[in-house]
């Protein structure tokens, strides 16, 4: 095990530095009932935001559930844990479940998609304690920020990790110079993690660590390339610029990518072209690297564009934010996309006994008529939500309206007491479904049961 994970700290009095964000963590959670809101820790990688989650849930004898928020099955889990409000012990004896909701900044950008929605409504009304993770707090979507309680996590101070380091270094039985350790935390940038992973690196298997053994960057990787664009757009040094590139794990054709993507800080249109022209040539001399299998070329791509885009910015630095390259975001949007209509034919495939292929090839196109004549019928039956609604119809704001209007109306259902639903008439399959599982309350009859016709 390394020791960043080895000595993840346990306890909120282990976790180092940020001791506001710790304090207003630990009486969120003192105090903690389903009228608070939901947390949500942000700040750079690697300074302690998942730890201080997982040490406040032990101090309080809490279980945690982590989940991502970009996974398709979360949705369904989050409904089910967070509509519990159960405090019963669980088997571990844990009095409540805090969920932690990791990569909430990757529900950014699709927000109004009908599944990031839902969750932010579940998120909301959970009656359970929910944390959720990000780096960039500007950039998470504004419904998000106003359900949730923000927590600040700041880079941490050169003078608070050396320290920790001491510790582990007494800890592992190694004898680490003093000097070792400032220039580790110097160069860490704030970021424990990559304290911690250059220790570990450096002294592993050693019973002395000198300054001199401070060679290895192991830097958390997104970081240093966050690190490296800047540093081309603030026009630093040829020789800095070539030796951050070297440090950065990602190859020329990524880096190019990131280059790319944040052309636009450079405001002038005839500069902008020259960062262009650059990156079209060091694209030429990567291409020839894969074609050729010969990696040498990687060295001319990476200073053409490096240098070539440097020059082009002329020093002004970066307006903004630095940005991820879109055409990653249109990916994972084409990605995301794949994943829906893959669970939606897993779904009716198993709901109207029609195997997948068959679905596929023949009766999408047949079903999407009937749910295109009366979509409020197949979103409860099928239980589909608007990303699913819309492969049949097309229409986007129009699934959105019916998911909405169909989930009001079940909410009304919920509400009304037993007895008076239907005038007593014979109860349909869907009131019958068991009341502590809204997953299946929500998709309706089971499988089997629906019909199309
Ligand atoms: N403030 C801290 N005090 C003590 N250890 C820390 C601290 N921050 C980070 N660490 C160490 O670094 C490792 C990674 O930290 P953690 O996962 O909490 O970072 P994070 O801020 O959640 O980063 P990410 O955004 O990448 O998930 C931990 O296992 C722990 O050993």
């Amino acid at each position: 095990m390394d020791w960043a994970e080895k000595y993840r700290p346990q306890h909120l009095n282990e976790v180092v530095g940020n001791s506001s964000a710790i304090r207003q963590m630990y009486e969120w959670a003192r105090d903690w009932s389903p009228e608070k809101k939901p947390l949500i820790l942000y700040g750079k990688p690697g300074i302690g935001k998942t730890s201080s989650a997982y040490a406040l849930a032990n101090d309080m004898n809490w279980e945690v559930v982590e989940l991502n928020a970009s996974d398709q099955r979360t949705k369904a889990v989050l409904e089910r844990i967070a509509g519990s409000s159960s405090t019963t012990a669980s088997l571990t004896g844990a009095s409540r479940k805090l969920i932690l909701l990791d990569e909430a900044d990757n529900l950014h950008g699709q927000a109004d998609r009908g599944g990031a929605k839902a969750i932010i409504d579940i998120i909301a009304a959970s009656q359970q304690p929910i944390t959720l993770i990000a780096n960039d707090y500007h950039a998470l979507p504004k419904q998000l920020k106003a359900v949730t309680e923000p927590v600040q996590f700041r880079a941490l101070q050169a003078r608070s990790i050396v320290p920790r380091l001491r510790q582990i270094c007494a800890a592992e039985g190694v004898d680490c110079d003093p000097a070792a350790l400032q220039e580790i935390a110097n160069r860490a940038g704030g970021d424990m993690r990559a304290a911690m992973n250059m220790l570990y690196a450096a002294a592993i298997g050693k019973d002395r660590l000198l300054a001199s053994d401070i060679r290895t960057s192991t830097k958390d990787e997104r970081s240093t390339i966050f690190e490296l664009v800047g540093a081309v757009f603030a026009g630093r040094k040829d020789a800095d610029l070539l030796r951050l590139v070297m440090e950065v794990e990602d190859t020329p054709d990524t880096v190019e990518q990131w280059l790319e993507g944040n052309l636009d800080h450079i405001p002038d249109l005839p500069s902008r072209m020259r960062g262009y022209a650059s990156l079209a040539r060091a694209d030429e001399y990567i291409g020839r690297t894969y074609q050729r299998q010969y990696y040498t070329l990687w060295r001319y791509a990476n200073a053409v564009m490096l240098l070539g885009v440097a020059e082009a910015a002329g020093g002004r630095g970066v307006r903004g934010r630095i940005m991820p390259p879109p055409r990653w975001q249109k990916m994972g949007a084409a990605k995301r996309q794949k994943a829906v209509r893959a669970g939606l034919y897993r779904r009716l495939s198993s709901v109207l006994k029609i195997p997948e292929e068959a679905l596929r090839a023949s009766f999408f196109t047949a079903i999407s008529i009937l749910v295109e004549r009366d979509a409020a019928r197949y979103v409860r039956e099928f239980g589909l939500d608007a990303d699913e609604l819309n492969l049949f119809i097309n229409d986007k704001p129009r699934a959105a309206r019916v998911v909405r209007e169909a989930a009001k109306e079940e909410k009304e259902v919920k509400k009304t007491p037993p007895a008076k639903r239907g005038g007593g008439r014979v109860k349909k399959p869907a009131e019958d479904a068991p009341k502590d599982d809204p997953g299946e309350f929500r998709r309706g009859p089971p499988p089997g049961q629906a019909t199309l016709f």
